[in-house]
This record gives structure tokens, C-alpha cells and sequence, in this order.
């Protein structure tokens, strides 16, 4: 049985709502330090309000939120800003300043956190830029001289500059063709092992589902309501889950990942 250490993330009771409107309603959900979770749900369903509540940057209701077992609301300022050092992000559209190049994007959390000297920052960031399979001809580029799949690439990047604990991945995928998509997955399944992260993971993609996810928490009606593997997803009878992997798309994935059926 899992203690309450081993999670990275605890999550219990959480209300989160915009005026009348319920988004996330009593949640409760635990991530287990060093694996990877995957969050699927309907659109519109909560997803992204649920992980910007994780990360403070929406207001909760009620309930609780842990991170590396400290509480947001009991420690001050100063000892947060320590927490949040232990964390990376990589937002859906990347979010990367459009002013600065690619390697100025990932040596601004350092400016921001860290004290370090000019030229090991530069060679920190070229380090993290080499890691996600960025040539050294792209690193003075501008984000709009970047293709999608080099635009996340170089968030995730950013989002390991100050070497976290945990990243917050929102979609990585989206927008990107199946093949760059997967070279992704096989990315984040790399770094995760390699670096020892957890990751929070909100992803529509059933292949990155399978390909990467240790567990995969399904989110609807405001409410974590089904956490488990793909085989505990596929035997969920909550009507959006069935719908979700038992819909036509993952019958389609399923019946294309099978092995062709044995001659008699
Ligand atoms: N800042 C905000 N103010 C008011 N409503 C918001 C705000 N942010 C999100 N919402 C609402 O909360 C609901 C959940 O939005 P959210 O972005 O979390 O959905 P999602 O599950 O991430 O969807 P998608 O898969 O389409 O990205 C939506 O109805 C959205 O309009």
C-alpha cells in the first residue's frame, strides 16, 4: 500500500469553480513520486484548471493540494518560491517568449531562480537544449522560426532548466503528426527514467497514453473517476470513460496495435 510520502502529488477534496460554474467538484487524486500520469477527460472537462490549481496559479475553493509534501497554503511565500524551483512546466501552446531566442527561453528560469555566472548558464541551457535533440544551429533561433514540434521540444527544455522533481506536461502532442508525436512520447518516456521525474501528463492522445503513461487517471463530471492501467480503464463502466476507450478511435488503435489473427 502506498504511505503518503511515496506521492509527489495529493490532491483531496478540491473545488475549483468561475462564479456559478462548477469546473473541478470534491477531487481527489494521488501521484505516486517517479511515474508518469496521464489525465484524460472530456474538452472543457477541468484538465488544464486542475493542473494551473496544482501550480498556484488558480484559486481554489476548498480542499487540499500537496507538492513534495509541503502545502501551499502553510508555508510562506519564500519557502513556495523553493517548491516551485522543484518544478517544471510545459504549457499547450508552449508559451515561450516570442522576443527571446531559444536559448535565452531556457536560461530564463535560471536568471530567475539561479545565481550563476554567464557562461555556465549558456552551457547549462545548450546542455538541456542537446538533450531534447536540438541542433546548436537552432539555438539562436526565434520561436517563430520553429517548427511545432521543435516548439515543444524546446519548452520541455525549459521546463527541465532548473533540474525539477516533477514537470507538468499539458498536451505535449497536440498539433504535432503522429511520427514527431511519438518520437516525443519516447522522449519523455527517456527523460523521465533518465532524470528520475514524475509526471503530471494531460494528454488527449491515446498513443501516448499507452506508449508512456505508468497510470492513467480518467477526470469527468469534476471528479478523478477511474485510476489505473489501461487494462482498469478499458474495464471502467463510467459512461465517459466507456465512451472514451471503447469508442471507435481506440477501437480503431486497438485493432491496428493487434497482432494479425493465427491461422488455424
Ligand atoms: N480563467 C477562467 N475563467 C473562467 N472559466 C474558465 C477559466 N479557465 C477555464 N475555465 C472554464 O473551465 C472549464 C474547464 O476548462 P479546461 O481548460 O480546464 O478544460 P480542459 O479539460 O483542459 O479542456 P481541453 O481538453 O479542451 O483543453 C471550461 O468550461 C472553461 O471555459
Amino acid at each position: 500500500m502506498d504511505q503518503p510520502h511515496d506521492y509527489a502529488i495529493s490532491v483531496h477534496g478540491l473545488v475549483v469553480s468561475f462564479g456559478a460554474h462548477l469546473v473541478i467538484d470534491n477531487l481527489d487524486l494521488d501521484v505516486r513520486q517517479g511515474e508518469i500520469l496521464g489525465i484524460v477527460g472530456a474538452s472543457g472537462g477541468g484538465k488544464s484548471v486542475l493542473l494551473r490549481t496544482i501550480l498556484g496559479l488558480l484559486p481554489k475553493r476548498s480542499g487540499s493540494i500537496r507538492v513534495l509534501g509541503n502545502d501551499p497554503d502553510a508555508i510562506g511565500i519564500e519557502a513556495m518560491r523553493d517548491v516551485e524551483r522543484r518544478w517544471g512546466v510545459l504549457f499547450q501552446q508552449g508559451a515561450l517568449f516570442s522576443a527571446l531566442t531559444v536559448r535565452q527561453n531556457v536560461e530564463f528560469p535560471m536568471r530567475e531562480y539561479l545565481e550563476l555566472p554567464d557562461a555556465l548558464r549558456t552551457e547549462v541551457a545548450e546542455t538541456k537544449l542537446r538533450m531534447v535533440g536540438l541542433a546548436h544551429e537552432d539555438m539562436e533561433k526565434f520561436p517563430a522560426e520553429l517548427s511545432g514540434g521543435m516548439t515543444k521540444r524546446v519548452a520541455l527544455a525549459r521546463s527541465l532548466a532548473l533540474e525539477p522533481d516533477i514537470v507538468f506536461l499539458d498536451e505535449p502532442t497536440s498539433g504535432l503528426d503522429p511520427i514527431a508525436a511519438g518520437e516525443f512520447d519516447v522522449l519523455i518516456k527517456t527523460l523521465q527514467r533518465t532524470l528520475g521525474l514524475t509526471v503530471f501528463m494531460v494528454t488527449h492522445d491515446l498513443d501516448s497514453l499507452e506508449a508512456v503513461c505508468d497510470r492513467i487517471a480518467a477526470l469527468a463530471d469534476g471528479r478523478i473517476v477511474a485510476v489505473g492501467s489501461m487494462t482498469t480503464m478499458l474495464a471502467c463502466q463510467h459512461p465517459w470513460v466507456k465512451a472514451y476507450f471503447g469508442g471507435p478511435r481506440a477501437r480503431a488503435e486497438s485493432k491496428a496495435v493487434a497482432p494479425p489473427p493465427q491461422k488455424p
